[in-house]
């Protein structure tokens, strides 16, 4: 069953955030669960779904950077992906939490940079050369099926996608992230979702 947010008419806070809480730790709670075999297996289809996705917009956008992310909490791990890409030429970045007010910046990463932490606590590269991707890949706590994100809470890529010119968006998740809420004010729906069994 698909999780949801109950919606009668006595929630309609304008972004049920209490509720929106629950569903983050149902979806944490659900993906924490996977066992190591079913996640490797996910990942390895989920890279061959971004490699295949990677590919075609690189060779639409020649020169340009890729935003990806440094994986946490269970978050499927790409860095395969991200390896057979920057073989392949590819311009690659993380983001980088500078104070915790501010959306995110990108700086260019390399597999085999040395790495340091955030404020937040997550692997950046040392050397910090800042870059604007054109796209990014997105992680995600959940979805829903119009493609809206449901993120930490920290707000920084809603900041960050709130920015002009906004870049394309993918977001990455396993499918058990599927869930059904709806959209805040501030939402900005993604471009495309890819999971390890559905993209649209
Ligand atoms: N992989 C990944 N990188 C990302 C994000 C993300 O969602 N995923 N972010 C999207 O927002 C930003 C960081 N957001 C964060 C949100 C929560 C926590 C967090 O819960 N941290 C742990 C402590 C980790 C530590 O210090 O080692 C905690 O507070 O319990 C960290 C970063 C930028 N980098
Ligand atoms: N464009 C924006 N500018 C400033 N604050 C924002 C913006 N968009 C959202 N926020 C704030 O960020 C906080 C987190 O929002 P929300 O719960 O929707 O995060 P999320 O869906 O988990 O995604 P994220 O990964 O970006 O945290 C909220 O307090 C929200 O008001």
């Amino acid at each position: 069953m698909v999780p949801s947010i109950a919606r009668d008419a006595g929630d309609a806070t304008p972004e049920n955030a209490p509720q929106k809480a629950l569903l983050r730790r149902s979806l944490l709670a659900t993906r924490q669960a996977v066992d190591a075999v079913t996640r490797h297996r996910w990942d390895a289809e989920l890279c061959q779904r971004v490699i295949a996705w990677a590919t075609l917009w690189g060779d639409a956008n020649p020169g340009c950077s890729l935003g990806v992310y440094w994986p946490m909490r269970e978050e499927p791990d790409l860095r395969p992906a991200y390896a057979a890409l920057a073989a392949h030429g590819m311009q690659l970045a993380l983001p980088v939490v500078s104070d915790k007010e501010s959306p995110l910046q990108f700086v260019v990463w390399t597999p085999d940079d040395a790495m340091v932490k955030d404020i937040c606590g997550v692997p950046i590269p040392a050397s910090a050369v800042a870059t604007a991707p054109l796209a990014l890949l997105v992680p995600c706590v959940g979805f829903n099926r119009q493609r809206t994100r449901l993120g930490y809470g920290g707000g920084f890529y809603d900041r960050t996608l709130a920015l002009h010119p906004r870049p394309t968006t993918v977001g990455i998740a396993y499918s058990c992230g599927l869930a059904e809420f709806d959209a805040a004010p501030h939402d900005i729906p993604l471009d495309a979702i890819i999971t390890e069994t559905i993209s649209f």
